[in-house]
């Protein structure tokens, strides 16, 4: 492997990262980009493994033992510290982040995006490690412009909705609109880690990302999740696609998202590692401010990309609406506009997104249609009545 070098133009000397919660969605895509294109040692932590087996074995793989699986649950297990000391990066994904969870689940919710992390900033800095830890771009919560009224043409200023890491606020709701329990963690850990950085020299990076999506986000219900469980939309709607139902539309789907595609995405996070002069001290949002949609368009677009790639045509109302109540339960509240500001990114790292929603949508439900189609169809043959 030729010499990686860095964005100044100096040799990149192989490290090892110790990446906690390196089995999940984001943590799968990095690893696979660190052993096919880099030197670099990943020390992987997490309960489970299934989306990194196929970086794990057969032992005849080209990266053979320079990926190792520990699993393990940060909550309690002693190794964490030992593995972060033996790391020269502290990489943390692990966390519950997904907006069904917020308000059902808001304890577990608090404990895993705050509490548990505590420990690994407490490690980093006792250590003088390097921390990249993944925060989210909820902790913008909602924007200033949707408190405005409807017709005020100050809405369609940027000033009023474009996200900024050093100057938009983070506005969430009320404490019994328990959505925002996971924004708010989310938030208090990152102003922890800025703490450190401040008071103890910690060399920090925090990551906001804007809905990356791609091959294996989340699960499908009954397949390889737990059927009542709701994953979040890419996930929700791949499922819906594949069983020929309805795509839910939660409060008309007006809300609007931006989408970047996961392997551009972890091209961002390639740079941090390997730029830590760049990257330490900075907060980076990371998303594709021209893909934005409504959930509504998004919908539409799903159904026509999968009709595409399945070779099967779109159901005649391919959507439904359902309230927010009915689909999350209580306490269900809601992000209006997710636009981010790419400045601090563009300067530090000259990172950009290149995938547009159709394409990236298009090698997405090529890879649902392929891993679940089989599957599905299989789960839902009636057994026949004796
Ligand atoms: N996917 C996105 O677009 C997105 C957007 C914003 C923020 N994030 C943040 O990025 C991170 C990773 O997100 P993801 O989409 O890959 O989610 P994910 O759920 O696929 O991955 C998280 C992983 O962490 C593991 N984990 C959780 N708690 C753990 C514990 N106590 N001990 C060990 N492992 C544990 C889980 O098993 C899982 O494999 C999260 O912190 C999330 O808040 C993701
Ligand atoms: O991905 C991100 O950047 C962050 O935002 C997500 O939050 P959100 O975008 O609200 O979650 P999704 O499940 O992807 O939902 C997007 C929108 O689609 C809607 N939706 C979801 C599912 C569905 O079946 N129908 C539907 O209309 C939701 O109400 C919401 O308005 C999650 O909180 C995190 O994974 C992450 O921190």
């Amino acid at each position: 492997m030729a010499t990686r070098m860095d964005l100044d133009g100096r040799p990149i000397k192989p490290m090892t990262i110790c990446m906690i919660g390196a089995g999940g969605f984001i943590g799968s895509h990095l690893c696979e980009k660190l052993m096919a294109e880099t030197p670099h040692k990943v020390l992987a932590l997490d309960v489970y493994s299934d989306k990194i087996k196929h970086l794990l074995e057969p032992d005849s793989l080209p990266w053979a033992g320079r990926i190792v699986f520990h699993r393990l649950n940060i909550k309690h297990d002693s190794r964490l510290e030992g593995l972060i000391k033996m790391a020269d990066l502290t990489i943390n994904l692990a966390a519950i982040c997904t907006p069904a969870d917020y308000n059902t689940r808001p304890l577990d919710t608090i404990y895993s995006n705050f509490i548990d992390a505590l420990p690994v900033v407490k490690y980093c800095s006792e250590n003088n490690k390097r921390l990249i830890h993944f925060s989210t771009c909820e902790v913008y919560g909602k924007t200033i412009g949707s408190f405005l009224p409807k017709d005020s043409p100050l809405r369609k200023d940027p000033a009023y909705y474009v996200l900024k890491e050093d100057t938009s606020p983070c506005i969430f709701g009320s404490i019994e609109k328990q959505r925002w329990s996971y924004a708010c963690a989310k938030q208090l850990i990152e102003r922890l880690i800025y703490a450190e950085g401040a008071e103890n020299g910690l060399d920090f990076t925090i990551v906001r990302p804007f809905n990356w999506i791609g091959p294996r986000m989340d699960f499908i219900p009954g397949i390889d999740g737990p059927s009542e469980s709701v994953p979040r939309v890419l996930a929700c709607f791949s499922n819906n696609l594949l069983r020929r139902e309805p795509l839910k539309l939660v409060d008309g789907g007006e809300s609007q998202r931006t989408f970047v595609y996961i392997k551009d995405a972890i091209e961002a996070v390639l740079l941090m590692i390997e730029n830590p002069d760049r990257a330490n001290g900075h907060i980076f949002n990371v998303g594709n401010p021209n893909n934005e949609v409504t959930v509504r368009q998004l919908a539409e677009m799903m159904t026509k990309v999968y009709a595409k790639v399945s070779g099967k045509p779109s159901l005649e109302s391919p959507t439904i609406d359902v309230s927010s109540k009915e689909f999350y339960g209580e306490g269900y509240d809601d992000s209006d506009k997710r636009i981010p500001d790419m400045t601090i990114i563009n300067r530090q790292l000259g990172w950009n997104p290149k995938t547009t929603l159709w394409d990236l949508l298009e090698s997405t439900l090529t890879y649902q249609h392929r891993t679940y189609a089989e599957a599905i169809k299989k789960s839902m043959v009636k057994p026949i009545a004796s």
